[in-house]
């Protein structure tokens, strides 16, 4: 047996699953979004160059993408570190830090976050989407892709011995290219051998987290140890998404906070309110699966801290929790999706 088994994996080692407490389980506390900048709508290209005044802080919630600035999430260590200590003032114990390998992972600012505030922080492996993949990246074999995945897990990455707890967020695209599909395999692959968690993100297209949990299947994986992300923003009719659920993968509600008229991704998507999130989360609950809902804001720009004007990470225990009781989820199932289910996730078999 392992030493993993049993155990959660945090930036600062091994840690027992009851000490975790509340979790947020897709959250990004340092990382570049530049990958994917977004032009700002014709006539607004001033507004995008000089955004962070009073007064643009409408905009820049409607056009997060559209500012270089506002991508680099990475330059805001001491406002990050406040929002951990009021996130555990407000009930918070751990927090799943989503970068992977393509947005700017920085594992020593992590530890250190870790370490300054006492929240438990687990660190992801492996690799973000296509167009963040190096060419050699894209030339790698599965085999090699997997040893990396492993020794980042088992040894720690990008040069240094700060260990991932996660595999994840895996970068898909749609529809999935071919790089992606030899990372979802090592991947599958790496958590066969290892027992651990592993989470996805998915190409904005209501079949994609159907095909992906299809090409984890038949390289091996463990999709009842799987989270797949954004759901919020990718399966938007009640039958296919009970048709997904079927499959046994958590289901991650995880961009609690955006507000967003024209999602500039894809036009075809109308990004949910916070109410239409909870109501999702309600119906979930209702026909059986509040064993593996999760949860989380996916902070990923400036414009979400609080030192902006933002939600920050304590959104959903202090305005989303109360919500959730009031639309008939019960403290027991509210506990299940803030405790219980990530630490389930989170634990390495
Ligand atoms: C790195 C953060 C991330 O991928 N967030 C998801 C954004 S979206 O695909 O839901 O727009």
């Amino acid at each position: 047996m392992s030493e993993l088994s049993g155990k959660v994996q945090t930036v600062l080692g091994l840690v027992d699953p009851d000490q975790l407490g509340r979790t947020m389980t897709h959250e990004h506390l340092t990382m570049t979004f530049e990958c994917c900048y977004f032009p700002p709508p014709p006539g607004d290209e001033e507004v995008a160059e000089n955004p962070f005044q009073m007064q643009h802080m409408h905009w820049l919630r409607q056009n997060p993408y559209s500012c270089h600035e506002n991508l680099l999430l990475q330059q805001e260590t001491g406002a990050v570190r406040d929002e951990l200590l009021a996130y555990r003032k407000a009930g918070g114990g751990t927090i799943v830090e989503n970068t992977t390998t393509g947005i700017d992972r920085d594992l020593p600012t992590l530890k250190q976050l870790a370490k300054d505030t006492g929240v438990h922080v687990v660190a992801g492996a492996g690799y973000y989407v296509d167009s963040t993949h190096t060419e050699a990246t894209k030339r790698m074999s599965v085999e090699k892709l997997t040893d990396i995945i492993i020794s980042e897990v088992l040894h720690g990455a990008d040069g240094t011995d700060i260990r991932c707890g996660v595999i994840g967020e895996i970068g898909t695209s749609w529809p999935i290219t071919e790089s992606e599909t030899k990372v979802l395999r090592a991947t599958a692959h790496a958590q066969t051998q290892l027992g651990c968690p592993v989470i996805i993100h998915p190409g904005r297209n209501p079949t994609a987290p159907a095909e992906i949990v299809r090409i984890l299947q038949e390289a091996g994986g463990d999709i009842s140890k799987t989270v797949m992300s954004h759901l919020d923003r990718t399966i938007f009719d009640d039958g296919e998404l009970l048709e997904f659920a079927k499959l046994g993968s958590y289901l991650e509600y995880d961009l609690f906070g955006t507000e967003m008229l024209n999602y500039p991704y894809n036009l075809e998507v109308d990004m949910p309110s916070d109410s239409q999130r909870v109501k999702a989360l309600a119906f979930l609950v209702k026909e059986g699966y509040d064993d593996k809902i999760v949860v989380a804001h996916d902070i990923h720009t400036k414009n979400r801290l609080t030192k902006y004007g933002g939600h920050g990470y304590s959104h959903i225990l202090k305005n989303i929790v109360p919500k959730m009781l009031m639309r008939g989820i019960s403290q027991n199932q509210v506990d299940k999706i803030l405790i219980d289910n990530p630490k389930c996730w989170l634990t390495f078999k």
